[in-house]
């Protein structure tokens, strides 16, 4: 079996004058979950979205299976705030299916999948801009889940949710991790988003520390 992979080669960015991280070389792969931490400004942000070809490195490039990414369709970006449509959650993820080919019937099955992955099901005719940071943050994910995406880039997923949003954005992650996806995400809180990342890159001073093993980096602090 061939494993998909996200790698970067020497990449650079800079604002202005001033160099932001230069990296030799990442390799994120499908199946597993990286956690990217380092300082407030180390540039984790603008890493992901340099992954997700959001934007342009100053040099270097990233690839998929040796081939340039692809914007919005192999790498999904997802942003710590999600932007919410002023329409109801099923309205939103009827948006994405919107853009996609596949028979009325088809994206019918498809949108009921994504309400009951999200654990949205009962909030479906509910105003997506009324629901919780946690329900906001499942709902961001389910319109991610409905195109597919082989890598997903966390931003920060559970920065501002409570106790419960954060457990569901853990479900959410676990169930995408078992089902092949790749994973790298940022977060500053140690606990159960953490434990179940197979490994962990640090931004510091501008280099990217990579381990095997996330245990092994625990010197440290961010
Ligand atoms: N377009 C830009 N022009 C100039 N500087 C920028 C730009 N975008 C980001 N920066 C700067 O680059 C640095 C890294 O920003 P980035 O948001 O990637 O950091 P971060 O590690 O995600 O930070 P945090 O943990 O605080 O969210 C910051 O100092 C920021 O001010």
């Amino acid at each position: 079996m061939i494993l998909s992979r996200l790698t970067a080669e020497n990449l650079t960015n800079r604002f202005g004058k001033s160099l932001l991280w230069k990296i030799d070389y990442l390799e994120l792969q499908a199946g597993e979950c990286v956690h990217l931490r380092g300082e407030n400004g180390s540039g984790k942000t603008t890493l992901l979205k340099i992954l997700a070809g959001l934007q342009r490195p100053s040099a270097g490039r990233v690839l998929i299976n040796a081939a340039p990414v692809e914007l919005g369709k192999q790498v999904c970006y997802l942003h710590q705030q999600p932007y919410m449509f002023d329409r109801s959650v099923r309205a939103n993820l009827q948006l994405v299916l919107a853009a996609q080919s596949g028979t009325q019937g088809d994206k019918r099955q498809r949108l009921q999948q994504a309400l009951e992955w999200s654990g949205l099901a009962a909030q479906a005719d509910q105003s997506a801009r009324t629901l919780s940071g946690g329900e906001r943050q499942a709902l961001a994910m389910a319109r991610a889940w409905l195109c597919r995406p082989m890598f997903w880039l966390l931003d920060e997923p559970i920065a501002s949710l409570d106790e419960k949003g954060v457990a569901r954005c853990v479900t959410l992650v676990n169930q995408l991790r078992q089902s092949g996806a790749g994973i790298l995400l940022i977060t500053h809180q140690q606990g159960l988003l953490t434990e179940l990342c197979d490994r962990q890159w640090t931004l510091h001073q501008g280099q990217l520390l990579t381990t095997a093993d996330r245990h092994q980096e625990d010197s440290i602090v961010c």
